[in-house]
């Protein structure tokens, strides 16, 4: 297979973010992808919960899906998209975080709602508490496709090693992880985490980023993010760095190359019992 990374800068406009990215996916299929991967909250970054309500639409009516389920189609293509801002129609009016995986007619073939919140103060002057806007999902997903068995995560479930580890036995041989990661703990962790969950596990790691400043409409708080978009072999090797700039980056993965990394060292298939911890003091 060859994957297409699309490293992009959102704005809080869904408009002018559908726009960009649709450029980028033809860009992607002209240069041969057979699957393109666009980053974490593609359709909207915003701080504003308010701004969110305006402009958010449920998964039946989002303008960025039915776009992008199109543009599969007519390029002949899988898209994996990293994940929509949503609003769902829970109670509470929290907005799903979801990923999708459209194949070449255009349907979806699996949704993921990010499981883990960024509910973390990264700085003094830096909080996120995204439980507060999004509602967590309570499923993994593992997507069996004839290009490959994909496993799909968002951004900061990238911190808990289990749910990969989950993935990989359900037979996942590539790893998705879209991002919007914050600057401090990007340049902190990003690379050192994606690694580790590709060699954990032996799969390719996917990892397509938002990057830059992200332009907010009037008095509200612009985000950055840390870019970096990255593909990381089976064995732990960077394939992939794009850096900083938007854009988009092919990668040709060699499945086989799962298969060596797991014979070399077959950890994946060793766990033990401990059901206790013994407690000394
Ligand atoms: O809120 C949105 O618009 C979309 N969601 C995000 O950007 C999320 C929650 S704020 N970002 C992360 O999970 C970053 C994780 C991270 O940076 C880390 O684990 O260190």
């Amino acid at each position: 297979m060859t994957a297409a990374l699309i490293q992009m800068t959102s704005s809080d406009d869904p408009v002018a973010n559908l726009e960009m990215t649709r450029g980028y996916l033809r860009q992607a299929a002209t240069q041969g992808a057979t699957l393109a991967l666009t980053p974490e909250v593609t359709n909207c970054v915003s701080t504003s919960n308010a701004h969110q309500q305006a402009v958010l639409q449920t998964e039946e009516n989002d303008i960025t899906l039915a776009a992008l389920r199109e543009d599969a189609r007519a390029l002949g293509i899988w898209v994996l998209i990293g994940s929509l801002a949503l609003k769902t129609n829970d109670p509470d009016g929290r907005f799903a975080n979801r990923s999708f995986l459209i194949d070449p007619d255009g349907t979806i073939q699996a949704r993921y709602d990010k499981i883990h919140m960024f509910d973390v103060q990264v700085s003094p002057s830096e909080t996120y508490r995204e439980s507060a806007g999004f509602r967590p999902g309570t499923h993994a997903v593992v997507a069996q496709t004839p290009l490959a068995t994909i496993g799909m995560s968002i951004c900061y479930d990238l911190r808990f090693p289990h749910l990969y580890r989950s993935l990989a036995k359900a037979g996942a041989v590539v790893l998705t992880v879209p991002a919007a990661f914050s600057p401090i703990t990007g340049a902190a962790h990003w690379e050192t985490l994606l690694r580790a969950r590709a060699i954990e596990t032996g799969c390719f790691v996917l990892a397509p980023a938002q990057t830059g400043r992200h332009a907010a409409s009037d008095g509200q708080r612009a985000r950055s993010t840390h870019g970096h978009s990255l593909v990381i072999a089976p064995w732990g090797e960077v394939l992939l760095d794009m850096g900083t700039e938007p854009g988009v980056g092919m990668v040709n993965l060699d499945l086989a190359r799962v298969v060596e990394a797991r014979d070399r060292v077959p950890s994946l298939f060793h766990d033990r019992d401990y059901s206790t911890i013994e407690a000394r003091q």
